[in-house]
C-alpha cells in the first residue's frame, strides 16, 4: 500500500527570549540526554524546549518514565551515569551582578560553575526528604554549611540565615530543629527542612520533584502553599513535576505535557484544562477523578511509556492513540507546531484538524 504524504511543518521551537527579556531565567532548547545500554541508546529526553520566567511555575507533567526527571537533572547537570547531555543549550541567567547567561549544557559537571549554581541558585525539593540530608549530621549543620558555601563565610550570620529559614518554612521552635538528626523529625518536618535546604540560598530557580507524593493529604496542601508563598517571596521561579493533574492546576502558570522524553503539548494551565488538543493530554484529563463521575468506572490510557530504545519512526504515543492513523502517524517524526499564540502541539491530526478549522476532540 502506498503510504499517505506527509507534508511536515516547520519545527516550532519555543522561541529564544532570554536575551532581550529579563525576566526569562532559564531557557532550555533542543535538549537531548541519552543513556549508552547494551541494548542501545536508550534516548529518555528527545529535542525537549520550554522556558521559565522569574515568580512563575512551570508544571511538567507525565506518565512515569516519560523524562521529566532525567530533563530536570539535566538542568544541574546531575544525570546519573551513563547518561549524558548529548544535544542541546541550558541557558541560564545567573544571579551574580553581570546577570550573565550561561549555558549549563556545556559546563564540566564537576566544575567549579555548576556547583556553585547546583544547591545556590538552583536548588531542588525531592521526593524523598531522606536522600537530601546525610543521617550523620545534624538539619542545622547541613543548612549551615549550604549558607557557607553560597552565601556567606561568617558562621554566626550563616546560623541565623537558617535559623531564619527553617521559621520561614513554618517550622516550631527552629533552634531546636537545628540541633536535631533528620530521623529524629516527622515526615512533614524533614520535608519542610528539605525546602529550608533548598531556599536557604535564595535559589533563583527551585525544581519540586514529586515534593509532595509521600505526605499526607493535609501536609501536602500546606507544603504546595508554602512553596507558591515562597516563590513570591523569594522572587524565583518553579519547576513543578509531578503525575496529579490537580496538583499541576493548583500550582502551574504554565504547563509541559512530556511522553516518551518529548514535549507533546505547551500551554498556559488554563488552555490546558479547557482547551487540551493532544490525545495524549486529553487522555490524562479524562483519567482525574470528579465528584460528577464518582459512580462511574475512571477512563484510563490503555498500555504503558515504551521503553525509549530503537523507536519506531514517527509518533511515540502511536500504539495507544485512539486517533493513530497507519501511513501518517508513524512515518516521520512528528514536529511540535505552534497551533495557537503559546500553544504548541506534536500532532499530525490536530495540525490536519486546526488547518481545516475543526476541533479534536480525542473521539
Ligand atoms: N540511570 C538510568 N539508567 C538508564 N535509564 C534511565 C536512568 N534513569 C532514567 N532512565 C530512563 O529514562 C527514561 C526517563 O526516565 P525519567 O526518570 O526521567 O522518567 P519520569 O517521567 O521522571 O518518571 P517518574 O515519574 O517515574 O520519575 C525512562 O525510560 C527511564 O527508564
Amino acid at each position: 500500500m502506498r503510504k499517505k504524504s506527509v507534508v511536515l511543518e516547520k519545527k516550532a521551537t519555543i522561541a529564544s527570549t532570554i536575551h532581550e527579556d529579563d525576566e526569562v531565567l532559564l531557557e532550555v532548547s533542543n535538549l537531548n540526554v541519552h543513556f549508552p545500554l547494551e541494548e542501545g541508546i536508550l534516548e529518555a529526553v528527545s529535542g525537549v524546549d520550554f522556558k521559565l520566567k522569574r515568580k512563575k511555575t512551570l508544571g511538567i507533567v507525565g506518565e512515569s518514565g516519560s523524562g521529566k526527571s532525567v530533563a530536570t537533572k539535566a538542568i544541574l547537570q546531575i544525570v546519573e551515569s551513563p547518561g549524558k547531555i548529548a544535544d542541546g543549550d541550558i541557558l541560564f541567567r545567573r544571579d551574580d551582578q553581570q546577570k550573565q547567561i550561561v549555558n549549563i549544557a556545556e559546563l564540566n559537571p564537576r566544575g567549579k560553575e555548576i556547583r556553585a549554581i547546583r544547591g545556590g541558585e538552583i536548588a531542588v525539593i525531592f521526593q524523598e526528604p531522606m536522600k537530601a540530608f546525610s543521617p550523620i549530621y545534624t538539619i542545622g549543620n547541613q543548612l549551615v554549611e549550604a549558607i557557607l558555601l553560597h552565601i556567606t563565610g561568617d558562621e554566626k550570620e550563616a546560623k541565623k540565615i537558617a535559623i531564619d529559614t527553617l521559621k520561614k518554612v513554618g517550622m516550631s521552635n527552629p533552634e531546636q530543629r537545628m540541633e536535631q538528626y533528620p530521623h529524629e523529625l516527622s515526615g512533614g518536618m524533614r520535608q519542610r527542612a528539605m525546602i529550608a535546604m533548598s531556599l536557604c540560598c535564595n535559589p533563583s530557580i527551585l525544581i519540586a520533584d514529586e515534593p509532595t507524593t509521600a505526605l499526607d493529604v493535609t501536609v501536602q496542601a500546606q507544603v504546595l502553599d508554602l512553596i507558591n508563598q515562597l516563590k513570591d517571596n523569594f522572587n524565583s521561579a518553579v519547576i513543578f513535576i509531578t503525575h496529579d493533574l490537580g496538583v499541576i492546576a493548583e500550582m502551574s502558570d504554565e504547563v509541559a505535557v512530556m511522553y516518551l522524553g518529548k514535549v507533546v503539548e505547551y500551554t498556559d494551565v488554563d488552555t490546558l484544562f479547557f482547551g487540551a488538543l493532544h490525545p495524549y493530554t486529553q487522555g490524562l484529563l479524562r483519567s482525574i477523578p470528579t465528584v460528577g463521575k464518582r459512580d462511574e468506572p475512571l477512563d484510563s490510557i490503555e498500555g504503558v511509556v515504551p521503553i525509549p530504545i530503537n523507536l519506531p519512526k514517527g509518533c511515540g504515543f502511536y500504539s495507544r492513540c485512539q486517533l493513530a492513523e497507519d501511513g501518517l502517524c508513524n512515518v516521520v517524526e512528528i514536529p511540535l507546531v505552534e497551533v495557537k499564540d503559546g500553544h504548541y502541539v506534536r500532532c499530525v491530526k490536530v495540525n490536519q484538524n486546526q488547518k481545516k478549522g475543526g476541533q479534536n476532540n480525542g473521539e
